[in-house]
């Protein structure tokens, strides 16, 4: 990734990453809920789609080829080989959210956060981390969207995963969701009060009284 790209975050870039099945995509989807005003980063991704995904929604839904020709062509702002597919996140997309000043959600692997930090990209990170190894295999067959030998990958690769964490500012360990999703919504929020968009808003109220 060159220097330009690392220069166009302008909105707060939250990156949550998490082994597959610690519950990310829940949490996140609970956040956007909470904040309407936060904006989801939809990856690209050559992994077929599950039951219920929708294209553009959930991912955009490209085949490996497509995704190659994407790389060549500079799509991506970070893309990483995650449990055998591409993934990847639209350098367009954070472009325009910079532009805008609007705060996005990068719902990331850790290879990907990892490509942003040596970007020099400022960005909050937050990785979720399961209860337990046997906690996060229950959530995986519990959730029954991916074959037996899917669900082994992504716990093997769960340990690597877990090895990434300490390079994260939050820790959230989702056992109870409640829980999670208050210290979720408290990272958000604590950082929202931190933003020097509030001071130069409140300055301007301040000044026209
Ligand atoms: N580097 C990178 N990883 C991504 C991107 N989009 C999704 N991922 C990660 O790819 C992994 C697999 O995602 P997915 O197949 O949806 O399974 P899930 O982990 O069970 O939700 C997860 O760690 C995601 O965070 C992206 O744009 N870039
Ligand atoms: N705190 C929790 N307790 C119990 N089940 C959970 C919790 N958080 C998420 N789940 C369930 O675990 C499964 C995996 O969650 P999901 O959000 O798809 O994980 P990820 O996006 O990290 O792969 C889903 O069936 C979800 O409903």
């Amino acid at each position: 990734m060159s220097s330009e790209n690392a220069s166009c975050a302008a909105g707060t870039l939250y990156v949550v990453s998490a082994p597959s099945g610690a519950g990310k995509t829940t949490l996140c989807r609970g956040l956007l809920q909470q904040f309407p005003d936060l904006s989801l980063s939809v990856s690209y991704t050559s992994r077929p789609s599950r039951p219920g995904e929708r294209d553009g929604h959930d991912y955009h839904f490209v085949s490996a080829a497509c995704f190659e020709r994407m790389i060549d062509e500079g799509a991506f702002v970070e893309w990483a080989r995650v449990h055998d597919n591409y993934y990847g996140t639209s350098l367009a997309v954070l472009r325009q959210a910079s532009a805008a000043g609007q705060d996005l959600l990068l719902e990331i692997d850790v290879q990907g956060a990892e490509q942003l930090r040596l970007a020099g990209l400022p960005l909050v990170s937050i990785f979720i981390a399961p209860p337990s190894l046997a906690e996060l295999r229950r959530r995986l067959e519990g959730r029954a969207s991916d074959s037996a030998t899917v669900v082994a990958l992504r716990l093997e690769n769960a340990r690597t995963e877990m090895a990434a964490a300490e390079r994260y500012d939050y820790l959230i360990v989702n056992d109870t969701l409640a829980q999670a999703q208050l210290q979720l919504q408290a990272i958000v929020l604590a950082q929202r009060c931190r933003s020097p968009r509030v001071l130069a808003q409140w300055r301007k109220r301040w000044l026209q009284e």
